[in-house]
């Protein structure tokens, strides 16, 4: 399963462009200001409905023009399955899965698993548990096919929550308690999905990913429900705490996943180039478990794949891209930085040239 096409209009610097893309290796070359980063953007749009780089829709959209449009096809067995997206200049979207009109975002992210991987993307490691919860729940999403429904519950029960923690009406104690019945059955529910997805995924880790680089021995996954012990005991003895902050602080919205090596956290120990590796290893562990577990053949977009990497490194790199199930989005400025892991992968490969946000044929 995989893309087969895609086609941009008006999308950043591209006016229009469409391209059939390989089912493994996509290289994206060209210069600083090409439109590179804008085609992956384009790419992730079309499967989560966001820009991997900022919120303000508008800057999608091509100065002066007054919506972006991506199209793709997406192989599944013998079925091509054409997706569309648009959003406008008010932040209008709309979306299109087999000529039917949706409104679920979600939906879309079901039809074409994403991730990216881009020299921001660190903050996976010095960002707050906010990113690695993003990172985590995006595995359960796609293999626990009712942790969605439950999450979005979840989170209706905690705004309400929150509201009263903030308001205080005059039988707030009550209204919490009531709340609570519900907050501490599909908390309890999310983390057992949660604690699931992260043990098949140290499994994967371990089994598969583990020996490609020592710069992986050592390695432990910690996680942190966002709460220890008896959630109700927690929820009773944090009420007071809770009042003042005006918000709920114990629960799974608190939730952490990180990783440590030898006991110390990796952003503390690991250098960049050494956390760039993990982070490709994370990263693929989670795409090939989403294929295993799901037989979704997912996209990895990579931005700017040579920057700041080592020509060691790089080869590891390209082990691990070796046994990556993803279509792979490669971006970089010439071919020759791609080399070392080029020459390395056996997978078939189109290359794409952009200049001023055309493709050139050669
Ligand atoms: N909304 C927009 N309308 C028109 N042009 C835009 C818009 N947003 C960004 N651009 C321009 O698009 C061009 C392409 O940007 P992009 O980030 O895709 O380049 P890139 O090839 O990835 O470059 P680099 O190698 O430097 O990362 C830039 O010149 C940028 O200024």
């Amino acid at each position: 399963m995989s893309l087969t096409h895609i086609s941009l209009n008006d999308f950043r610097n591209i006016e229009a462009i469409s391209l059939s893309p390989s089912k493994d290796l996509n290289l994206i070359l060209g210069q600083n200001g090409s439109g590179k980063t804008s085609l992956l953007e384009a790419i992730y749009f079309l499967s989560s409905g966001r820009s991997f780089r900022t919120n303000k829709h508008k800057l999608m959209i091509r100065s002066s023009q007054a919506k972006c449009i991506v199209h793709g096809k997406k192989q599944l067995h013998n079925l091509s399955i054409p997706i569309g997206i648009s959003k406008d200049q008010s932040g209008d979207t709309q979306l299109r899965i087999q000529g039917q009109a949706s409104r679920r975002i979600a939906e879309l992210a079901q039809v074409l698993p994403v991730q990216v991987i881009t020299p921001e993307s660190y903050e996976l490691f010095f960002g707050g548990p906010k990113e690695r919860r993003k990172f985590l729940d995006l595995g359960v999403f796609h293999v626990e096919h009712l942790f969605f429904d439950v999450w979005k519950s979840f989170n209706k029960v905690l705004k309400q929550r929150n509201a009263l923690l903030k308001t205080k009406p005059a039988n707030c104690i009550e209204q919490i308690k009531f709340w609570d019945k519900q907050f501490i059955e599909l908390a309890e529910q999310i983390n057992i999905y949660r604690k699931a997805y992260i043990s098949r995924f140290e499994g994967y880790f371990f089994d598969k990913i583990g020996g490609i680089s020592p710069v992986f021995e050592g390695l432990e996954a910690r996680y942190d429900a966002g709460w220890k012990g008896e959630l109700s005991d927690v929820l009773q003895s944090q009420l007071e705490r809770d009042l003042k902050l005006g918000y709920t602080s114990r629960g799974p919205h608190k939730a952490d996943f990180n990783f440590k090596v030898h006991g110390h956290s990796v952003e503390g120990i690991m250098s960049r180039g050494q956390l760039k590796l993990l982070l490709y290893a994370l990263k693929i562990t989670q795409n090939n478990l989403i294929e295993k577990e799901t037989e979704k053949q997912s996209i990895l977009l990579i931005d700017d794949l040579p920057s700041e990497l080592s020509s060691e490194t790089l080869g590891c790199v390209a082990k691990l891209l070796a046994i990556c199930d993803s279509q792979l989005f490669i971006s970089a400025i010439s071919l020759d930085s791609l080399t070392p892991v080029v020459e390395q992968l056996d997978k078939h490969i189109e290359m794409f040239h952009v200049e001023h946000g055309r493709l050139i044929t050669n």
